[in-house]
């Protein structure tokens, strides 16, 4: 059985302005959810980790699984009027914010899409909350503003001015970030720079487990 609403994500159209998106609350639907956030893997602090640093199992695996189906592809297509076949795919997973994150930014030229997928059971902070904005500087600037919360999915196409930013958050916050990207070569490197990065944490944390 799917973990996924399709039918939500169909039901949803896309938002054009100030760039395309499209936000889906409970995509994770509520009797997986649960699951999936039981199955969260154990990450070595903050920052984006690659899945090869990670162990990826159980129904975390599968809802990975079916974010990487035809079926994700094909509702993506559809709804973004864009054609994926072809165009790789990277995906890395965060368990906690910094007080540094949320800057604002519009994601790197070699990301065609960006997925981000939210699996934390309540928020109740002013603070990470990613904002959608109207231009690259002023994060009260904002169209809409995302809980990060209850399997709700925020799916952009990447442009010149998809601008996105939140408010300091420092602690516990479980997302997925998932892409298509350009070429091959781009998950190559994009998932080496993390891994140096999830290979220092994890030093870290194994000599220092309350400053991970
Ligand atoms: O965690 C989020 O809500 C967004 C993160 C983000 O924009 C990014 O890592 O590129
Ligand atoms: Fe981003």
């Amino acid at each position: 059985m799917s973990y996924l609403d399709f039918g939500a994500l169909a039901k949803t159209p896309l938002t054009k302005q100030p760039f395309d998106y499209v936000i889906v609350p409970n995509f994770v639907k509520p009797e997986a959810f649960r699951k999936v956030v039981s199955d969260f893997p154990d990450v070595p602090g903050a920052g984006s980790h690659p899945p090869a640093e990670l162990k990826i199992r159980g129904h975390f695996a599968e809802l990975i699984k079916e974010l990487h189906g035809d079926a994700f592809r094909k509702a993506v297509e559809e709804k973004f009027d864009i054609d994926l076949s072809g165009r790789p795919t990277m995906y890395t997973v965060r368990g906690f914010l910094r007080k540094k994150d949320g800057s604002i930014h519009t994601d790197s030229t070699t990301k065609i899409i960006t997925v981000l997928l939210y699996l934390n059971e309540d928020w109740d902070f002013d603070g990470g909350r990613l904002r959608l904005l109207n231009n690259g500087t002023d994060l009260e600037d904002y169209v809409t503003e995302v809980p990060p919360v209850n399997g709700t999915l925020l799916v952009f196409r990447r442009s010149d001015n998809s601008w996105h930013g939140h408010k300091p958050y420092e602690g516990r916050r479980r997302a997925i970030q998932f892409n298509w990207v350009t070429e091959a070569k781009v998950v190559t490197k994009e998932q080496s720079r993390h891994r140096l990065s999830t290979r220092l944490k994890k030093i870290k944390s194994f000599f220092l487990p309350s400053a991970a």
